[in-house]
């Protein structure tokens, strides 16, 4: 456990390639790097019927547990350890457990609106920006929703064109001039290769930094080789 030097946060649309940045950065970081899914911090609807929490707007501001997420982060960055809320994407809710975080030498907070809140904006030394195309993320969406969080096609599309287009419009993409870099088409190579350069220019004095030879980079997509 110590106390983050660095604390980066990574915005952009579903779909875009946000968490793959932050995966990517942490799998070549290693321990070094704590990972925090704005995901974890929708709103407990615990009090609603599966089919009310379907008709939820996931992608407005009022979804997430603002508070609960600025406590959190500033735990972590004073150097102790949180219970990190789980979420669960197939019932639309969080789950009964959470799970102990400790904090390490780099913060990656990462979700559709992670710049969207003033207070954790500032709380963040790096702000980054997913920037992909609508058309190739909704195809990615599509292909994951369904398989990886249990969706049809007819939902994924309703949803898409009721809530999640708008709320993009409206809050996520102006996310983009907080921005201090915007990555284009997800993770990229040479992106990920600079982004992996600052957080081990950031790791403190003896921590193991790795050789550009040994990074990788992989997606579960098959448009990419
Ligand atoms: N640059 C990229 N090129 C091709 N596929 C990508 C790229 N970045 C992400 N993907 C793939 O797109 C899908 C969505 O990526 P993900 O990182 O989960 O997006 P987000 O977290 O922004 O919703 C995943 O299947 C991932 O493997
Ligand atoms: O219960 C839920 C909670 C969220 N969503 C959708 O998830 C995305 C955000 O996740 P990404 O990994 O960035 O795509 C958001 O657009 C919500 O619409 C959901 O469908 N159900």
């Amino acid at each position: 456990m110590s106390t983050p030097s660095f604390a980066i946060g990574i915005a952009g649309g579903t779909g875009a390639g946000k968490t793959t940045v932050a995966r990517t950065v942490a799998e070549t970081v290693g321990e070094a790097v704590t990972r925090i899914p704005i995901d974890n911090y929708y709103q407990d609807l615990s009090h609603l019927a599966f089919e009310e929490r379907q008709a939820v707007n996931y992608d407005h501001p009022s979804a997430f547990e603002w508070e609960l997420l600025r406590e959190q982060l500033e735990t972590l960055l004073s150097g102790r350890p949180i219970e990190m809320p789980q979420y669960d994407f197939e019932v639309h809710n969080r789950t009964d457990e959470c799970v102990t975080v400790e904090p390490s030498d780099i913060l990656v907070l990462e979700g559709i609106l992670a710049l969207h809140d003033e207070e954790i904006r500032e709380l963040l030394d790096l702000r980054v920006y997913v920037m992909t195309d609508a058309d190739v993320r909704i195809l990615r969406r599509i292909e994951r929703d369904v398989i990886e969080r249990g969706r049809d096609l007819e939902g994924v599309i309703d949803q898409y064109l009721e809530t999640v287009k708008p709320m993009h419009e409206r809050f996520v993409a102006p996310t983009k001039k907080q921005a201090d870099v915007i990555i284009p088409e997800g993770a990229n190579r040479m992106a990920i290769d600079l982004l992996i350069d600052k957080v081990q220019a950031e790791l403190p004095d003896g921590s193991n930094r790795l050789d550009p030879v040994d990074r990788k980079l992989s997606f579960n997509d098959r448009t990419v080789d």
